[in-house]
């Protein structure tokens, strides 16, 4: 079987591809992410996700790798990781009580081939009092996440709705990743391989 590379430093990259027992090694990509403005969000997340992909699979040609992105949308404005904690208490703000859109792009990258593709998932908050803004920060979770919060942590309690995949809000679809990593000659492997 080919060797996989996950080009990415999130836990939950990670985990998720565990959860699947899909055999990887973590390499993450080094580059400085360009945004090019002029994108729509689709094509903004495909594009990071193959930057990141791509940096990491010029030094290993020989393996197949998986490269990802998440941002969160509203109104037009795209939402990466807080800058700061004004810059998540302003985010949290402008969520609250209305829909937005998560976008997660996946790039996985061989010799061979390529598949590029992205997922839109639509999250709705509860109307978000100013404490409740001030107690999420206060956990420290919005600060490594797109949007500020996440969806599988204390963030639980501030999403009313969610329509579409779960898993690509939290960073990977991994239900359609592990289906196309299979055209990839990657698969499932036992417990005991991984181990
Ligand atoms: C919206 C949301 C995002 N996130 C996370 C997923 C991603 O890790 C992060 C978005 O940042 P990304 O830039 O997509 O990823 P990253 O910097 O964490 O990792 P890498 O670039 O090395 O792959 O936000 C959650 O964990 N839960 C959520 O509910």
């Amino acid at each position: 079987m080919k060797r996989l590379i996950l080009a990415s430093s999130s836990p939950r990259r990670k985990e998720l591809l565990s959860m699947n027992s899909i055999k990887y090694e973590v390499i993450p990509s080094t580059i400085q992410e360009v945004m090019d403005p002029t994108l729509s969000s689709e094509e903004l997340v495909c594009s990071l996700a193959r930057q990141k992909a791509e940096d990491v699979w010029k030094r290993h040609k020989d393996a197949v790798v998986l490269g990802a992105d998440t941002v969160v949308v509203i109104d037009e404005t795209v939402m990466g990781k807080p800058e700061d904690r004004s810059d998540a208490v302003r985010t949290l703000q402008s969520l609250s009580g209305k829909t937005h859109t998560v976008y997660t792009g996946v790039c996985i990258l061989s010799e061979e081939k390529e598949c590029v593709f992205s997922v839109a998932t639509e999250v709705t908050f509860w109307e978000l009092s100013a404490a409740e803004i001030e107690n999420y920060i206060e956990t420290g979770e919005p600060f490594d996440k797109a949007g500020s919060y996440g969806i599988q942590g204390r963030g639980s309690r501030l999403v009313k709705r969610i329509e579409g995949d779960y898993y690509s809000v939290v960073g990977l679809p991994v239900s359609r990743v592990v289906r196309e990593l299979d055209s990839f000659g990657i698969s499932t492997v036992s417990q005991e391989d991984i181990l």
